[in-house]
């Protein structure tokens, strides 16, 4: 029985091979392709400045599973849990609000130094962060607005706070050897019908501009800036919309953030791919599930997360298109969802680099729509699942969905440990 995943291996990469498909360089580039895993799938986007502050800004974590992360050096255990069981290679994205300071901090001062414990952690582990200035859950973002706020004061702050959080990322890039990649994402919006729709945005705009006026080597920090459709309170309005950021991210060389859960509910971001990449340097991916509304549910191993997959691997976008999950779901296991998600993530990524697309090319170039058709549906039931289970052995991580009793053991072992609702 033990040989038996080896033999599915060997079967199942002759199997590739008929098809012209070398499974084994399909392992060693899945390999290269690491996933930005989000930190706040965690503590239901809590952070350590207020926790007991609620979450506003348009977005909700619903559920009330017991053990969520309290502090960093639980949020690190849960994630270093995690890790051991999403084979090859992660990054960590974090929120302003994850900062580790000894008394408050305000959020226009916030220093590299209130994240030298993730650098020293990341180092440890060899992943790469990524960053986002944290722009809702804040008394000064209570009214729905931050950089496009009528009052200059309050616009300022939150500029300061970009700023600060450009900084923070770049010495993440400079510490680690590896760009992060710093998301911008505002919640600015209005609840009902607004009559003035410009002059948010031309303040947005002006906001953007001098947050990043200061030139930094992406080398160390690439900036990022995410459009939504509506928020929670904010269903009239929003002001960085889908055709502000996109010609914010063209006109000033950003890259550009498509989140999955952020437009209307028949739009897939994996068909926006291709067109955003002819004008923007790059795009960060928000990979989410978004059931009837934005509402961040847990990756899937589904047509939309193939879709996307197949769109980065088919054009070969793998330095330019960084990828990221974004969901935060606190009905389950926060840990199993990060399991799931990423590995789905991962799982549609060596989908598509066992595609036979050259062939899949051709036959379009042919006019051959009924072979495309069916060798498409056809590579649909070959043995992936094998290839799959090969990368999880040699990354010593479980095979199938032998990782869940790991996670029981977690559950039942740790987080009891955890005091208060959270018990
Ligand atoms: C917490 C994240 O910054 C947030 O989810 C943002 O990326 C978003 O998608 C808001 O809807
Ligand atoms: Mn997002």
């Amino acid at each position: 029985m033990n040989n038996s995943p080896e033999q599915a291996w060997l079967l199942a990469k002759q199997r590739f091979s008929d098809v012209n498909v070398d499974a084994e360089a399909a392992l060693k580039f899945l390999d290269t392709l690491p996933i930005s895993m989000h930190c706040w799938q965690g503590d239901d986007v809590t952070g350590f400045e207020n926790p007991e502050g609620s979450l506003t800004g348009g977005i909700q974590a619903t559920g009330n599973y017991p053990g969520k992360a309290r502090n960093a050096a639980e949020l690190r255990a849960d994630l270093e849990q995690a890790f051991k069981l999403i084979p090859g290679p992660k990054r960590l994205n974090l929120h302003a609000i994850y900062l580790e300071a000894e008394g408050k901090v305000e959020r226009n001062e916030i220093e590299p130094k209130h994240f030298s414990g993730w650098v020293e952690w990341a180092r440890r582990h060899q992943l790469g962060l990524d960053f986002n200035p944290t722009c809702f859950s804040h008394p000064l973002s209570a009214d729905g607005f931050t950089l496009s706020h009528a009052d200059k004061g309050i616009r300022q702050f939150w500029i300061e706070h970009c700023q600060a959080s450009r900084r923070i990322s770049a010495y993440f890039g400079r510490e680690l050897g590896t760009a992060s990649v710093m998301n911008i994402w505002v919640p600015d919006g209005m609840k009902d019908l607004t009559i003035d729709r410009l002059a948010p945005r031309q303040r947005l705009l002006e906001s953007l501009d001098a947050v990043i006026a200061e030139k930094i080597d992406v080398k160390y920090h690439i900036d990022a800036v995410e459009s939504k459709l509506f928020g929670i309170g904010a269903e009239s309005f929003t002001v960085g919309s889908s055709e502000f950021f996109l010609g914010y991210a063209t006109s000033r060389g950003t890259a550009l953030c498509l989140d999955a859960g952020h437009f209307h509910p028949t739009e897939v971001i994996s068909d926006k791919i291709t067109s955003a990449m002819l004008f923007v340097p790059r795009l960060l991916l928000h990979v989410s599930r978004p059931v009837r509304w934005d509402s961040d549910h847990v990756v899937l191993l589904d047509d939309e997360t193939q879709a996307i997959a197949n769109e980065i691997v088919r054009n070969k976008f793998f330095d330019r298109v960084h990828i990221g999950l974004d969901f935060f779901d606190a009905s389950i296991n926060r840990i199993a969802a990060w399991v799931i998600g990423t590995r789905n993530m991962k799982k549609a990524l060596l989908r598509a680099l066992l595609e036979p697309t050259e062939q899949l090319r051709q036959l379009e170039q042919q006019g051959d729509y009924t072979a495309r058709l069916a060798l498409l549906e056809e590579q649909k039931s070959l043995p992936w699942q094998a290839v799959w289970d090969r990368y999880c052995q040699w990354h010593d991580t479980p095979v199938g969905g032998d990782w869940l009793s790991a996670v029981r053991r977690y559950e039942t072992s740790v987080l009891p440990r955890r005091g208060g609702n959270n018990a």
